[in-house]
């Protein structure tokens, strides 16, 4: 019998479950309401990005956004899990970025069509190495931060998030089964800004990972 090792879960095709308006402040800066239960939306595998390729502009974008957000890799699947158990579900964690066609999303919003093409392209998920549980013990309080060429654009604290990891994890367990290997994107804290080709994005938590991204421009 062959063991998969969770240390590459991005290999593994399985989910990505993306919440959105999670942080009070960034639901504000983009001027939508702060919600009463969680904004629910999915990548899928083709999005991941790790670490020595470029985040690709899709051609059909001229403001494509950056939001530094903390990943939470599923170790044990599974349905309607209570809050009191969520956190036995987890595997570990990793850095990552909800890169967001903004003015794609706009124009989706508008016409209250779905997000996919804002959301889901290639390349709209790049991620760090993974990040073993134990290494960050209290993942509802650790500081998040990224930078574009230097200069500061993000930075936030997981004790903002409205809905906490285990709410998280109940909630949308409640609704899509969790496989080993899915991975959460728990939301975006204010500061989120548009990237140009060339750009080189760096970002961290606390001092557990950092991790390094450029950004190019989709081929024609
Ligand atoms: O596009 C948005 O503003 C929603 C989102 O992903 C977030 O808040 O992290
Ligand atoms: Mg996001």
């Amino acid at each position: 019998m062959t063991t998969r090792n969770v240390s590459r879960f991005w290999e593994w095709g399985k989910k990505i479950i993306c919440v959105g308006r999670n942080y009070a402040d960034h639901a504000k800066e983009l001027m939508n309401a702060i919600p009463k239960d969680p904004v629910l939306f999915l990548k899928t595998p083709s999005a991941y990005l790790t670490e020595g390729s470029p985040i690709l502009i899709p051609k059909y974008s001229n403001n494509l956004h950056h939001e530094i957000e903390l990943g939470v890799v599923i170790g044990k699947g599974g349905t309607s899990i209570s809050q009191s158990s969520a956190m036995d579900h987890v595997a570990g964690y990793a850095l990552c970025l909800d890169m967001t066609a903004r003015d794609i999303q706009d124009d989706c919003k508008s016409k209250g069509l779905p997000w996919t093409l804002a959301k889901a392209f290639d390349t709209s998920c790049p991620i760090s190495e993974f990040i073993p549980k134990e290494k960050i013990p209290d993942p509802g309080n650790v500081k998040i931060w990224l930078k574009v060429n230097d200069q500061m654009r993000q930075h936030g604290c997981t004790s903002e998030m409205i809905f906490s990891i285990p709410f998280l994890i109940s909630y949308i367990s409640e609704i899509i089964s969790l496989e080993e290997g899915d991975l959460i994107l728990t939301g975006t804290p204010k500061g989120v800004s548009a990237v140009q080709v060339h750009d080189e994005l760096h970002a961290g938590i606390d001092d557990v990972v950092s991790m390094t991204f450029k950004v190019d421009k989709l081929k024609q």
